[in-house]
């Protein structure tokens, strides 16, 4: 499934009318049917009472749908134009006059703002088709006081939003000045990008993407370019097959690297990450100081004790591990490293001994890196950076604010300008590739929110790639699983409680749906 702007709707909804030749009044009628269905679905108690409330643009129209409708389905319903009928043009102003020669029951709001709040009251449901995806500047005045309005109800009325909830940016997820904030999102053909970025996720609620008679096809007729959303049929599809008659060898030998006295834990869930996600072997390569507690609790992994100086790798390290780098199939470097002095060089001298297999970049050898990213473009095999957006901020030089008021344009650069996959972290995390494809996870919330949990996405990345996965496979697939594996074991743990092991066996049985043979 694809993520739409406002300019993609636009392009997709007048192929179908000018080019396919159906009428916009019937998509909206399409448009008003699906969303009724869901309403009719979703009603909390026998007998709801409606309110829907109707702009003056497209959306509204919908609205008008909508209300006529469910009048005929002997639902208590009542509409209120926020705008003035006169406004009405096109698409809308036929379902208005459609609903007005019905004779069916409306208000002004603009006439008698009393009765909108009686009516307000009274409803046990809520529809906000105010703005869709056409809003172009703030909000104001008496849309605003009503959708604050609406929004004292959020909670205590089910509200559900008609393609987008009214004041949110399309594109961007921004709040132009007050949105409603929605339980439930009916979005026509494609979910939009703003669900994802920004505000978007605070107001959208439960979102469905559902059909208007706009062919998904014409995104291909006319090679539109939007980025992906990441279902579970996109990673069936992604993550490694499993041959049953392979073996250790097959599945590939991940060599992590990382760890520190400060912090032993995190090469550890890397490399628990790594054997529960399928690789063959894991060798963790760590300080020499920290491997007798490492080994006491990881006795699945093979290990690679390296020379140590207050804590951390040093020079001797990169001589020792050297010649043993040929063998691994994947390597992921960074959990727990530390930034330590001498870490750039270090860092520069280790990739310099690789043979071209594909490394994942992680926490501080991220920060390692931040100003040697030459190497990093010119390294012989695929590079993937999984930063949160600390990390990012860091890595550009610039503020965390920045990256997460542009998270998309954030990753389609880097992911341009250094030719390496990216895994934008964070709430709703983003992939970007070099050729300029991107991917939004939709999945995950706090329960992830705790040390170690990145740790544990990197070992599935590395993981995936030494079972043959490409980079892109590699990071959807663990992307999705570690969000799933968080929303599931926070529903037996509390979204307070979940702990980096219970993720890692969460991706287990996640996996076990998902298995290609
Ligand atoms: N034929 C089509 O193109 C279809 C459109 N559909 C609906 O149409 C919507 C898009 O319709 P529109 O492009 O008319 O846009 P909207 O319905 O979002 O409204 C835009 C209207 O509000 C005005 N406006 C914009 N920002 C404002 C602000 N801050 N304060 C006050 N007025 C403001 C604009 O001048 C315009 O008249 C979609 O979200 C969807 O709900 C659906 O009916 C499916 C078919
Ligand atoms: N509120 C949230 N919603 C979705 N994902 C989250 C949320 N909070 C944290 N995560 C995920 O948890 C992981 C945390 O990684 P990171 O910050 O690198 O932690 P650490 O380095 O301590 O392991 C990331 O994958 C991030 O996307
Ligand atoms: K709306």
């Amino acid at each position: 499934m694809f993520v739409a702007g406002q300019k993609e709707m636009q392009q997709l909804d007048q192929y179908t009318i000018e080019k396919i030749g159906l009428p916009g009044i019937v998509l909206m009628e399409n448009a008003g049917e699906r969303v009724v269905e869901e309403i009719m679905a979703s009603a909390p108690c026998h007998n709801p009472v409606v309110l829907v409330l109707a702009g003056g643009g497209n959306n509204g129209g919908d609205g008008f749908v909508i209300a006529r409708r469910l009048f005929d389905l002997d639902v208590q319903v009542h509409l209120c134009l926020i705008s003035t009928p006169n406004r009405l043009k096109g698409d809308a102003k036929v379902h208005y006059d459609v609903y007005i020669n019905r004779g069916l029951p409306i208000s002004f709001y603009q006439d008698n703002s009393n009765i909108f709040m009686s009516h307000l009251q009274q409803a046990d449901i809520l529809i906000d088709a105010i703005f869709g995806t056409g809003i172009n500047r703030l909000i104001r005045e008496p849309y605003d006081q009503v959708i604050h309005m609406v929004n004292e109800y959020a909670g205590k009325k089910l509200i559900i939003s008609v393609d987008i909830p009214s004041g949110l940016n399309s594109d961007n997820g921004k709040v132009q000045g007050v949105a409603v904030k929605a339980d439930k999102t009916i979005t026509f053909v494609f979910p939009k990008t703003g669900f994802f970025l920004n505000d978007g996720p605070m107001h959208v609620g439960e979102w469905k993407a559902v059909d208007i008679s706009v062919p998904k096809s014409i995104v291909h007729d006319l090679g539109i370019k939007m980025p992906n959303l990441i279902t579970e049929n996109l990673v069936k599809a992604s993550i490694p097959l499993r041959p049953h008659h392979g073996h250790k060898g097959t599945f590939g030998h991940v060599l992590v690297v990382g760890g520190s006295r400060s912090f032993v834990g995190a090469p550890v869930f890397t490399a628990k990450a790594v054997l529960h996600s399928g690789a063959g072997l894991a060798t963790l390569a760590i300080p020499e100081n920290i491997y007798s507690i490492a080994a006491n609790i990881s006795p699945e992994a093979l290990f690679l004790p390296l020379s140590e100086t207050d804590g951390h790798f040093d020079a001797r390290a990169i001589l020792e591990i050297s010649p043993r780098l040929g063998q691994f199939t994947s390597i992921a470097i960074g959990p727990g490293m530390s930034r330590f002095p001498g870490g750039e060089a270090w860092i520069e001298s280790f990739i310099q001994h690789l043979n071209g297999q594909p490394i994942v970049v992680d926490a501080d050898a991220l920060y390692l890196f931040r100003n040697q990213l030459e190497i990093i473009r010119e390294y012989q095999g695929d590079v993937l950076f999984s930063p949160h957006p600390g990390e990012m901020a860091n890595l550009l030089h610039t503020s965390i604010k920045e990256v997460e008021e542009n998270r998309l344009e954030v990753a389609t650069f880097f992911a341009k300008k250094y030719e390496v996959y990216l895994l934008l972290k964070g709430h709703r995390p983003i992939i970007a590739t070099p050729a300029g494809n991107l991917y939004i996870n939709p999945f995950g919330h706090d329960a992830l929110g705790k040390g170690g949990s990145g740790d544990v996405l990197t070992g599935v990345i590395a993981s995936f790639l030494s079972q043959g996965a490409s980079p892109t496979e590699a990071l959807v697939s663990a992307s999705y699983l570690h969000a799933k594996a968080g929303e599931d074991k926070a529903r037996m743990l509390s979204h307070y409680g979940v702990m980096p092991m219970d993720i890692i066996e969460g991706i287990r049985d996640q996996l076990v749906s998902m298995e290609r043979k």
